[in-house]
Order: C-alpha cells, then structure tokens, then sequence
C-alpha cells in the first residue's frame, strides 16, 4: 500500500487549476487572484494631513509665533491657495495639505482666537503630513497568483479596481452510496442509518471556497452508480467524490462503477488509518476521489485530500493540511502498520502547546470527532510515546 504521502501527491497530479472568471471586489475573499492588478491611481493621491490642526510653513512653527488663519482644508474639500510666511489654514485628518505649507501643528499645540493662532508648541518640517503615494503609486501591481485576504481587498479597493480576475471555484459532486442510506430527516426502516459525513464534506468544501454539491444517495446496485456518476458528470463536475463502498464487500461496488465509467485509476488503498480503502483517478479533466464510508474515515480524508485538492484547483500553492508540534500529556503504545491520525484535542498553554488522544478511536464514531479539534498523526511503525514527546498535529476546526 502507498503512504498517505504519496497518496496526497497523487491526488494532486489528478486536478487541473480552474479558469480565471471575474468577480466584484466583495466576493473575492479566498479567492485566487488570477493576474496581476495595477493601481490605477496613488495613494494617497495628494499629500494628505494626518492629523487635525494647521496647515503653515515650517519656518513658522517656532513657539510663541502669531499667525493669520486664511482658510480651511478639509477632507473631501481642499483649499486652493498657497501658504504664505505668517499664515495658517485650518486643517483636518486627511484633507489636502495646501501649497505652501510643509508642516502641519496639531491644534492642541496652539492657542486659537479669531482668526488668529498662536503656536505653543515647536513641530518640524514634513510632521504630521502623509506625501502623496506613500501607501503605494499608480506604478505598484499586486502580483498573482495570491491567495487574496480581507487587508487584500481594502488593499485592491484602495486602487480603484472595483472587480477582480480570479480562478474559478471548482465544482465539487458528492455521492453518497449505500442501500442503508437516508437523508436526515427521513423515515429510516430498522436496518437504515443516516447519511452523515455527507453534511461535514459539504461544509469543509463551502469553507474552502469550493461549490459543492450534495448528489442523491445512490444504491448498491451498477445501474444507480453510474446513473449518479452521469448526473454529476452533467453537472460540470470537476471533482466527483463518492462516499462508502469503497471496499472489498459484495457490495462495495464504486472501484467497478468509475472502471464501467472510463476513469483511470491512479491508486486504490493507502497505508492509513481511517481510511485505507480510499481510491483516486481522473476521466479527461474530471477528477475522482472514493472516500471510504465510515463517517470519520470519510471527514479525515476529507481532510487529508479532498481539501489539498480543492486548493490546487483553486491555484493555492500551499495546499497540504497545516501541521505544527504538540507535546502529548500521556504516553502512548508503539504505533502500527498504518499512519494513524488520532482524534485528538490540542491546548495552546503559555509555554507549551499539548495534545491528548481520545480514547476511542473507532471510525464509526461522530462524537468523538465532534469533540476534536485535530488530528494527532502516528506515523508507520511509530516508536512508543512518553508524556512530553512532540508529535505532528493537524488542526481541524
Ligand atoms: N474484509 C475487509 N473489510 C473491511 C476492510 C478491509 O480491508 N477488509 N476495510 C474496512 C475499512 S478500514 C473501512 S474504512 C470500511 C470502509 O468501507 P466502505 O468504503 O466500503 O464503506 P461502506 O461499507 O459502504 O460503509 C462503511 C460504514 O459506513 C457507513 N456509511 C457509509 N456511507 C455513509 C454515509 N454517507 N454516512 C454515514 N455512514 C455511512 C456504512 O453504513 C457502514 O457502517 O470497510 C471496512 N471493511
Ligand atoms: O480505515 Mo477504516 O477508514 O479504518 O475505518
């Protein structure tokens, strides 16, 4: 069996990075940005006052100076004139800082009456004044391909640029497969369970800026699979994700279906735990993920591949699950044949961040998982553990 390492490259090689679509500026958060983008103006585009006061020459602002206040700068209204020797201009945060004037003193440095001040308070040249093109100028590109953050965007508003190019989000197929299978709110028979992990894959795919798609439940039966596998097809699938029958039972019919469906297998069982049945492969541009059944096998390779997928497709450039170090509380037996990744839950305490396994571990179990909020890795053949040891952890929520 390949190594989850080898698996997760493999499953990269299967996804083709979206086209570039163009999309307003409010819907660009996690979004790829797809080519570069040019300010189209300097910011600030005038030398600006940032702070409120006055507006006069530096050689003016020498204690005990007297001074004519001629006019008022505000934002969103500048003043025309030129500042001359012996004279002021009103000025507040952000206004244009007039010809003339290269300092601006704060008005609590100053002693106003009428239409005079008097400064209180020497301020040197250039003070409180923000030169226009100090943030950027019309010169400065944002470059892509750029996973774009919410400063990114009051970043690229700031340039003027109203919309932005992107790569698309891809669209994701999720097929739940099973006779035993009913949606949530149904009317199960005494031998029917619910269809769950369904919901979890669902909000893994919407948070990672994916649009997914919930498929009906297939039967076991080759007629309903490859029915459904049509209908995702259809839709414009770019990555179609079964779920259950993955593995060696009579009715674990989804490595026959994708075969019937013209998809080249790329791999078929990994050396992991949760999730060994898991497979992959791609038709054309179409990429194909089987996910074992079990609610947690499904969550964890959710995890550990359908995510790293969806980010290649979506032009990431760092796409594997995030990893850092904890220290274990308690001590652990040596580990198996196949990478385990434990439910776990990490603390981040002032010197240390430590995590502690659950005790059940079966990939049957929700609550357990519910409760996580990482994935404590043993690697193949992992030497036993002694309470202070660092391990790799993934964080999941
Ligand atoms: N003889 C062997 N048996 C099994 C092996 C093996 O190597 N040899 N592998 C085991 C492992 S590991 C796993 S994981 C499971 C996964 O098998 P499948 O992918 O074929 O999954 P199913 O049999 O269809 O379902 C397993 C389990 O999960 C429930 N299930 C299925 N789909 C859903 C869903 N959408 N929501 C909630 N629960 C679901 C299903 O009812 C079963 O209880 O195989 C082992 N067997
Ligand atoms: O690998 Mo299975 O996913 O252990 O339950």
């Amino acid at each position: 069996m390949i190594t989850v390492e080898q698996a997760q490259a493999l499953c990269l090689e299967l996804v083709q990075t979206g086209p570039s679509e163009t999309v307003p500026l409010a819907d660009a958060q996690g979004r790829t940005l797809a080519a570069p983008l040019q300010a189209k103006r300097d910011q600030p585009p005038f030398s600006a006052s940032a702070m409120d006061g006055y507006a006069v020459q530096q050689g003016d602002a020498v204690q005990g100076a007297t001074l004519n206040v001629i006019g008022e700068s505000a934002a969103g209204h500048g003043w025309q004139g030129v500042v001359q020797a012996g004279q002021a201009v009103r000025i507040f945060t952000g206004a244009p800082v007039p010809e003339g004037a290269d300092c601006v003193v704060i008005q609590e440095n100053v002693t106003a009456n009428g239409d005079q001040i008097t400064v209180d308070e020497p301020a040197s040249s250039n003070i409180n004044i923000r030169p226009q093109g100090a943030d950027f100028t019309r010169d400065f590109k944002l470059c892509a391909p750029r996973v774009l953050s919410s400063p990114d965007l009051a970043l690229i508003a700031a340039m003027n640029q109203p919309d932005v190019p992107v790569i698309s989000k891809p669209k994701v197929a999720l097929i739940s497969t099973g006779d035993e299978l009913l949606m949530p709110g149904g009317d199960p028979s005494p031998n029917q369970i619910i269809a769950s992990n369904v919901f979890a894959l669902h909000a893994m795919l919407q948070d990672a800026g994916a649009e997914p798609n919930i498929l009906p439940i297939a039967p076991d039966t080759a007629d309903a699979l490859d029915a459904v596998l049509k209908q995702a097809s259809d839709w414009g699938a770019d990555i179609i994700v079964t779920i259950g029958g993955a593995s060696v039972g009579d009715h674990d019919l989804v490595a026959p279906a994708l075969d019937r469906f013209g998809v080249t297998r790329s791999f078929h069982k990994i050396a992991m735990r949760p999730g060994k049945p898991l497979m992959a492969g791609a038709k054309g541009t179409t990429a194909f993920l089987g996910l074992p059944g079990n609610p947690v096998s499904a969550i964890v390779c959710g995890h550990l591949f359908l995510l790293p997928m969806v980010r290649r497709a979506m032009g990431q450039t760092d796409v594997l699950p995030r990893a850092v170090t904890a220290r274990l509380t308690a001590p652990m037996p040596k580990g198996g044949p196949r990478a385990h990744y434990m439910r776990a839950v990490f603390e981040e305490g002032a010197e240390n961040r430590t995590v502690t396994a659950f005790d059940k571990q079966d990939s049957s179990m929700l609550t357990v998982l519910a409760n996580a909020n990482c994935l404590l890795l043993r690697p193949i053949d992992d030497a036993a553990k002694n309470a202070g040891d660092p391990v790799t952890i993934h964080p999941i929520v």
